[in-house]
């Protein structure tokens, strides 16, 4: 947030601007104020809307601006009523109740929505901030920028995208969004320059669930029009009927007022992936659908039916032999295509000394099971960094933890090799976007082939994967999806760099090609990303699993 260097003036006007919301706020006092008073007051509020601006003009919708030259210009918008398609926020709180607070405040977020739909607008909303945060800690919300942009991307509306777009200075106001849910989207994803949200009031570290006074967050926008006035010398303000407050505010300073109406955000398209200003590589939580109230009903229905379900798939997988588990598993919802069919297309040759290598992204934990579900072999091995005892307890097939010590991890690989075939993930992270992440060198220098396997995941309701969250519960959330899907296609093998490499370039070279054949056969771009970059960006640490 920016910060305001306070001087007298700003003083004295923050207090005349207070006395002025308590008198607008507590009608008990009016009976006190002198007829002189209100005189002054109306008087002062006359001279102000007079003389302060010239009067701005108001327009209707903001696609006219379009056509328009705005570098030089500073666009004002209002998140919720003019950037953002929907008009309902329960989603974004609901998103927040679910991914930081748990169920049981989603649930509560959800059975009070009939109540909060009856109150007025700005008291539904302090209901939903209070359920949606109260006692959560502030150092530990990552919601904000790890969970919600995905989803604030997925409503932005492209027209109005457009528009700001052409503008020079953009700033972002919200009336009803705290600033620690818009921020991380607005900035690092749409490059807004300044966000100016509602602040949270904050006790002993936890959030208490109430926002700032909207006087505090009306002098911070305030405070900072007028320096974009004195700045660019034009403003423009794009907000919507229902924001009465900012309406005002936007009067005093914008010299032109462009106003969405419902109707045309229904005729906006949503802004499409491929114009993100910034790719959503990376984002977390556990939610996999928009909790609009409908989904989150449907949600909250299908509970019951996904514990039972995620216990039948769980004795399923771990206890039937693959040639049943695989037909079962698929009628119970989870679908494993299998294209180009390794076992059917390569000649065995059962005097061979090694293993097979197979090499494929990383999409979930259960990457390497689909492989061996797709091979219908039980005795495969896989190599693992971040996975849960837990994981590794139920894990069907044997997995080995990776050391990050490159020499041991060699070592480990290449026996494992001796052993039969070995999955291994050089990603080191999953990934829930159609991107691949740098591939880790060391696969190559423990083959001569290598078979690339692309693998494609699709979820309904939730995402088998965390960052920030218990990792333990990774498989237990793939399998309370109702329709986990899995896609995996066997590629031609390549030769590793086990041969003479004096520059040690060529284990680079072939590292890139695996990545690159992955990325051709399921077009996903490569990226030289990695998993400290994931966990910088998700949960604000480099990702290094403490041994134990
Ligand atoms: O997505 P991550 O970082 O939890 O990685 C999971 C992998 O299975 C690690 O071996």
């Amino acid at each position: 947030m920016h910060c305001l260097k306070p001087n007298k003036e700003n003083t004295r006007r923050k207090e005349k601007k207070s006395k002025k919301k308590s008198f607008l706020q507590n009608p008990n006092m009016s009976a006190k104020i002198s007829i002189f008073q209100a005189l002054v007051f109306l008087f002062y509020r006359f001279i102000l809307r007079r003389y302060r601006n010239s009067k701005p003009k108001y327009q209707n919708g903001p696609s006219s601006l379009l056509q328009s030259d705005l570098s030089r210009h500073t666009l004002i918008f209002n998140v919720e009523g003019a950037l953002l398609k929907s008009d309902s926020l329960f989603p974004y709180f609901m998103l927040v109740a679910f991914e930081a607070g748990g169920v049981i405040r989603s649930f509560l977020l959800f059975i009070l929505y009939p109540l909060i739909s009856l109150m007025s607008h700005e008291m539904g909303v302090k209901v939903m901030v209070m359920v949606s945060f109260f006692g959560i800690k502030k150092e530990g919300f990552r919601a904000g920028r790890a969970v919600l942009p995905k989803y604030f991307l997925e409503d932005v509306g492209l027209e109005m995208f457009e528009v700001l777009k052409r503008g020079g200075k953009k700033i972002g106001v919200s009336d009803d969004l705290p600033q620690v849910m818009i921020e991380g989207f607005l900035r690092d994803y749409l490059e807004i320059d300044v966000v100016v949200g509602r602040e949270m009031k904050v006790v002993g570290g936890y959030y208490l669930g109430i926002m700032e006074d909207k006087t505090k967050h009306d002098l911070v926008f305030d405070e900072l029009v007028r320096k974009e006035r004195l700045n660019t010398g034009r403003v423009i303000g794009i907000t919507s009927f229902n924001t009465s407050l900012h309406r005002y505010l936007f009067s005093q300073f914008c010299q032109e007022i462009y106003f969405v109406k419902k109707s045309d955000k229904r005729s906006w398209q949503t802004l499409p992936r491929s114009q993100y200003p910034k790719p959503l590589i990376f984002h977390d939580g556990r939610l996999a659908i928009k909790p609009t109230l409908m989904n989150t009903l449907v949600l909250f229905m299908w509970g019951p039916f996904a514990a039972a379900a995620a216990a039948a798939r769980l004795f399923v997988s771990l206890c039937i032999p693959y040639s049943l588990s695989i037909p079962i598993l698929a009628f119970s919802g989870c679908r494993l295509t299998v294209t180009n069919d390794y076992v059917s297309s390569q000649k065995q040759k059962p005097s061979q000394r090694k293993g097979c290598l197979f090499v494929c992204n990383h999409r979930t934990l259960l990457d390497p099971l689909y492989v061996a579900f797709a091979l219908r072999k039980k005795n495969i091995k896989t190599v693992t960094y971040s996975l849960s005892r837990v994981s590794e307890i139920l894990a069907p097939i044997k997995t080995v933890r990776l050391t990050r010590d490159r020499v041991s991890d060699g070592q480990a690989m290449e026996k494992l090799l001796t052993e039969g075939d070995l999955v291994v993930c050089p990603e080191g992270t999953t990934c829930r976007e159609p991107y691949l992440l740098r591939f880790s060198p060391l696969f190559t220098e423990v083959s001569d082939v290598i078979v690339p396997v692309a693998v494609t995941v699709h979820v309904t309701f939730f995402y088998g994967t965390t960052a920030s969250g218990l990792k333990a519960l990774d498989p237990l959330f793939f399998l309370l999806d109702p329709y986990p899907t899995y896609t995996i296609q066997f590629l031609d093998p390549v030769s590793g760099a086990t041969c003479q490499d004096p520059d040690g370039k060529l284990k680079f070279e072939v590292a890139n090609n695996v990545q690159s054949d992955i990325g051709k056969a399921l077009d996903f771009e490569c990226t030289s990303l990695t998993r400290k970059d994931k966990y910088l960006i998700l949960a604000g640490n480099n990702g290094v699993v403490k041994k134990n």
